[in-house]
């Protein structure tokens, strides 16, 4: 027998559910690009969260694309090798001992741990890097990073048959040269680059900072194209926040509607930047 009494919080929990109708009529039939980093990919608890924000995005009609990082889970396999890593402008400098270490654990340990992830919460998901089917084609950034790529072609074809089949791709950031080399690439690039190509409707930067953060450090939750080129001209967006500016003011260039940067550690963060009114992080679009 079903209990009659009332309990607040199953009354909220109803509301909450009800106000996301207008998100979700919004964002039926979109393509969402989701960068999960390496240091927003802590716990088992926060992946198997993560897990089912994606899957239920899937369930109310939305296209996700994870596109994945793992910086961290590669020095510690170094590490565990002998095998000394230094960056340059935040890229790792890749000889191939490294690339064949970096290959390995993106491809292997990382991408399989969201694959099982998604799959163990009812979803399809199927990883692959970006030398599979054409996806991302590169060119050396700069000789002096050895093989560091940069990407120069990006063919979706292989992501539209994956959505039509229901399917969840999970991306290693990985690229093909034309000489058959294999070239590693920054995760936010990769996830720009793939935005870019399918003119997404949202890109999703999951890092462990709370947002883009102003002079006096608080979290702005909108931020124009201008806002951040002034920002980085006065140092205010500085460090590892440069490349994900960089890529989100690409992306916008290259046809994405907007882009958000947010605390991937924050349980259902996703969930709660998409389908609430509170939104999370920081929005960047063209004109805000
Ligand atoms: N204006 C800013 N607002 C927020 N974070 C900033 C800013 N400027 C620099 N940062 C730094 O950028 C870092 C995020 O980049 P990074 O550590 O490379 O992320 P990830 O590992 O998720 O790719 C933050 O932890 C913070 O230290
Ligand atoms: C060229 C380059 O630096 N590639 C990165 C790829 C992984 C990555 O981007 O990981 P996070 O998103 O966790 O930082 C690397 O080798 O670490």
């Amino acid at each position: 027998m079903r209990k009659q009494t009332m309990n607040r919080d199953w009354i909220a929990t109803a509301r909450t559910l009800s106000e996301a109708l207008p998100y979700l009529q919004r964002y039926t039939g979109a393509i969402v690009v989701i960068k999960l980093g390496g240091h927003a990919m802590g716990s088992d608890e926060g992946m198997e969260l993560f897990a089912r924000d994606v899957v239920l995005m899937r369930q109310v009609g939305v296209n996700p694309v994870i596109v994945h990082g793992g910086g961290p889970m590669i020095n510690a396999m170094l590490e565990k090798l002998g095998i000394q890593s230094t960056f340059v402008g935040g890229k790792r400098v890749t000889d191939a001992a490294t690339m064949d270490v970096v290959e390995m654990v993106l491809s292997g340990r990382v991408n399989k741990r969201i694959v099982q992830a998604i799959n163990g919460q009812g979803g399809r998901a199927v990883g692959l890097s970006g030398k599979d089917a054409g996806l991302i084609t590169c060119t050396r950034t700069d000789p002096a990073l050895g093989l560091v790529g940069t990407p120069s072609e990006v063919d979706p074809a292989i992501l539209h048959t994956m959505f039509e089949a229901g399917m969840i791709p999970v991306i290693a950031p990985l690229g093909a040269g034309d000489a058959g080399e294999t070239f590693n690439i920054n995760g936010d690039t990769v996830a720009g680059a793939i935005a870019s190509a399918l003119k997404a409707d949202r890109l999703l930067l999951l890092t462990d900072v709370e947002g883009v953060k102003n002079a006096e450090g608080e979290v702005l939750t909108a931020l124009s194209a201008d806002q951040i080129r002034e920002m980085t001209a006065e140092g205010i967006i500085a460090g590892g926040m440069i490349p994900k500016t960089e890529t989100a003011l690409a992306a916008i260039e290259g046809g994405v509607r907007g882009v958000v940067i947010l605390d991937g550690r924050v349980p259902n963060a996703v969930l709660l930047e998409l389908y609430t009114e509170h939104g999370a992080g920081s929005l960047i679009r063209e004109e805000i």
